[in-house]
């Protein structure tokens, strides 16, 4: 394993600006977010319309955005926004209508068939449902693209080795698919689609398939791959679970357009678009189920409290003293929702300030009342 690592350390920094290099793998996980970036794929004025005999369908319209260099790249949206038309573009499992697609520097449209291959090498996919054959071992499905790149016998041999190592299924090499979990089935695909050692890993909802648990070690997995290989991954998932669990940037696609892009942190942290706030909705634990039942919009006459929402978007700690002193010392904490991503906290915390007569709530800018709740009745 420590092989495959070394290995690939070597290559993956002989294309690392070195500028990049000393910032390229942060501690926590995440890449910082202040690196000089080159685009590992550009997506240029990118339309995808589909011909069909019902009549033309519009998936893709003017998408403009990059996805940078070793990072992990969350496409979402929901069913029918584009998303896999958007990664199917990529490696020209799709062509684009309008626009371009530039992977390292090349546009995927202009490619002769010679280079196309070259690209695909460049770029591995892992799938929703695995594709792998079931007539051939593991080791089998592995070292398929290392024989169709026309790989030597020894080269090959090694080349599944490292990476059944690298995603944990030594023991495996000579099961067949159908005697392995849906997880062990998914670590297959990865090992196969890094044999040929790409620069960027497209995943097509990789986890939709999976149990919670074994979704998050293949997330884990992933990261991994990330940070240790410096691999770039750009993946499709329509949830936004995924992207709080590994993604650097998010993009959320609505109806073939960007609805907004940037920082997982700040995003999560200021929806702006209805389609994201939408999203992210499963994700908040909403009002405490007693305060739910209680709560009025108008402030009770015979005194209560106000709850309060205190929304916390990453780009300033909240001086929890300070708060407390803009209500008047009189609050309760009633529950809080809070994510800490790439070093910024986000989420909202509610909390429940006494109502006095004569005192005056002075609410700090990220703070808003969302209702009363009376004195016990
Ligand atoms: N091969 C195709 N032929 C015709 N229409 C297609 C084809 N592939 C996708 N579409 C249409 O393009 C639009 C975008 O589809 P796409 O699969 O890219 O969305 P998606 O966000 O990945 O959806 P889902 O989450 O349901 O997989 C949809 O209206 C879909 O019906």
């Amino acid at each position: 394993m420590s092989g495959v690592v070394a290995l690939d350390r070597q290559r993956v920094d002989a294309h690392v600006e070195p500028d990049l290099q000393a910032t390229a793998i942060a501690p926590g996980g995440r890449r910082p977010s202040k690196t000089i970036e080159r685009a590992a794929i550009s997506f240029r004025g990118v339309g995808k319309v589909y011909v069909s005999p019902a009549g033309d369908i519009g998936a893709l319209k003017g998408v403009d955005v990059d996805v940078p260099e070793g990072r992990v790249f969350g496409v979402i949206g929901r069913s029918g926004a584009g998303k896999s038309s958007l990664l199917r573009l990529v490696n020209r499992l799709e062509q684009v209508s309008s626009g371009a697609v530039v992977v390292d520097g090349e546009d995927v449209g202009a490619l002769d068939d010679e280079a196309l291959i070259g690209l695909r090498r460049r770029v591995g996919m892992i799938f929703q449902h695995f594709n792998l054959l079931s007539t051939k071992t593991v080791a089998q499905n592995v070292a398929l693209p290392l024989r169709v790149a026309g790989l030597p016998r020894a080269e090959i041999e090694a080349r599944v080795s490292e990476t059944l190592a690298l995603v944990g299924l030594e023991d495996k090499r000579d099961a067949y698919p159908r005697r392995l979990s849906g997880g062990q089935k998914q670590r297959v695909g990865i090992a196969r689609a890094l044999a040929n050692r790409p620069k960027i890993l497209l995943c097509d909802e990789a986890t939709s398939a999976l149990d919670p648990e074994t979704t998050q070690s293949i997330l884990g997995l992933l990261r991994d791959i990330n940070r240790r290989l410096g691999i770039t991954i750009m993946l499709i998932t329509h949830e936004m679970s995924v992207i709080r669990e590994i993604c650097d940037e998010v993009l959320v696609l609505e109806k073939g357009e960007v609805a907004e892009a940037g920082p997982v942190w700040r995003v999560f942290g200021d929806p702006r678009h209805p389609a994201t706030q939408a999203l992210l909705r499963p994700l908040s634990h909403g009002l405490p189920e007693d305060v739910a039942a209680r709560i009025v919009q108008l402030p009770p006459r015979h005194g209560g409290e106000a709850i309060v929402e205190i929304g916390l978007n990453g780009e300033r700690e909240t001086d929890l003293a300070a708060l407390a002193a803009s209500v008047g010392g009189q609050a309760r904490l009633l529950s809080a929702d809070l994510d800490r991503i790439d070093g910024h906290t986000q989420g909202r915390i509610i909390a429940a300030v006494r109502l006095a007569p004569g005192i005056r709530l002075d609410l700090p800018r990220n703070a808003k009342v969302i209702g009363y709740v009376a004195a016990d009745d």
